[in-house]
């Protein structure tokens, strides 16, 4: 079940009690009705078992589709967590690989959009680099992949005695931004875990129209603590975006725990559902209403004073010779 842990006016009621029929949508039905797209998050403990790991995500995603989820987010890290480098680059894998493969079987058999939020990804540089990206794909209910964002901010953070984590070790930076999708539950900007410490990504995004802004996560306990909960809801409130984080919770292995807390914000700034410790569900009504509502009344969007400090946006790269 899902936790309102605080009500926001005309944005929260519990889950959907009938499914909606997602895969044959049906405007008329669902406009005289107002039901509100149900998205489904998902808080795993993936470990280095990529079979075990898959078993979990597929029982996750098989329930959210049964109660009426058209969008199922997936964490960092989904695919598995590898107990030390080298394990990790041994256990990745191309897109092309059999992995993706089942979960694009998985988004037709369930007919939901799926974010895999954190594919360990061995791109096309992978025999000359040695070195994988981490990546964030969306998926529509055909399984066909229709974005990929590979993680541009690289999480290198060293806390005496604490927290020692060097991505770059084993990871290329993602060369580029990715414009929002739309999906039925609005158009869906893509991050990864330790972009959420960059507000600039978020004001990017927003800026080219995301609705909803997400960041699949394996954040570690003591940052998550002292920082998971005040970092989403600062980017919801900026962006006045809903904002979804799917993460990593317990022990991924010997030497590895995970904050948990997978929860969802909507665009006042109020966390609408989170998941309990261990792996489950939580699921959240996204109300664009609402979302329209709380831009028009508080047009900050209009407010910024890019004559004073510039404005972000969302570069294009030009294409390599
Ligand atoms: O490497 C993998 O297999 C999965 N990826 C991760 O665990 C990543 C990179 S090491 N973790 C984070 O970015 C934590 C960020 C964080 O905790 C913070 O920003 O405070």
């Amino acid at each position: 079940m899902p936790a309102a842990l605080c009500l926001s006016p005309g944005s929260w009621e519990t889950a959907a009690k009938d499914p909606i029929p997602h895969s044959q949508p049906q405007p008329g039905i669902m406009a005289a009705t107002a039901l509100k797209p149900l998205i489904a998050v998902c808080q795993l403990t993936s470990t280095p078992d990529k079979e075990q790991n898959f078993a979990s995500c597929s029982r996750l995603i098989r329930e959210a589709a049964q109660r009426g989820a058209c969008v199922v987010f997936l964490p960092e890290a989904f695919d598995f967590i590898g107990s030390d480098t080298q394990e990790t680059l041994s256990l990745a894998e191309s897109l092309e690989g059999a992995q993706i493969q089942r979960y694009a079987g998985l988004a037709r058999e369930c007919q939901v959009w799926l974010s895999l939020g954190g594919f360990h990804e061995r791109g096309e540089d992978w025999a000359s680099t040695r070195r994988i990206y981490n990546c964030h794909l969306l998926l529509d209910p055909t399984g066909h992949v229709v974005a990929t964002y590979r993680k541009t901010h690289l999480c290198d953070v060293d806390l005496e005695g604490r927290v020692s984590m060097k991505e770059s070790n084993f990871t290329n930076p993602g060369p580029e931004i990715v414009l929002p999708v739309s999906t039925p539950a609005g158009k869906i900007g893509l991050a990864i875990c330790y972009d959420l410490r960059f507000p600039e990504i978020s004001l990017a995004l927003t800026q080219e129209g995301a609705e909803i802004l997400t960041y699949p996560s394996a954040f570690t306990v003591t940052t998550g603590s002292a920082h998971w909960e005040a970092l989403l809801r600062a980017r919801a409130i900026e962006t006045q975006c809903y904002v979804v984080a799917a993460a990593q919770t317990g022990k991924n292995h010997e030497r590895r725990t995970s904050y948990g807390h997978t929860m969802v914000v909507d665009p006042w700034g109020c966390v609408i559902a989170q998941c309990q410790e261990g792996p489950g569900l939580c699921y959240a009504e996204i109300d664009l209403g609402y979302l329209r509502r709380i831009r028009q009344e508080m047009p900050v969007c209009t407010h910024r004073r890019a004559d004073l400090y510039g404005r972000v946006t969302v570069l294009k790269k030009p294409p390599p010779p």
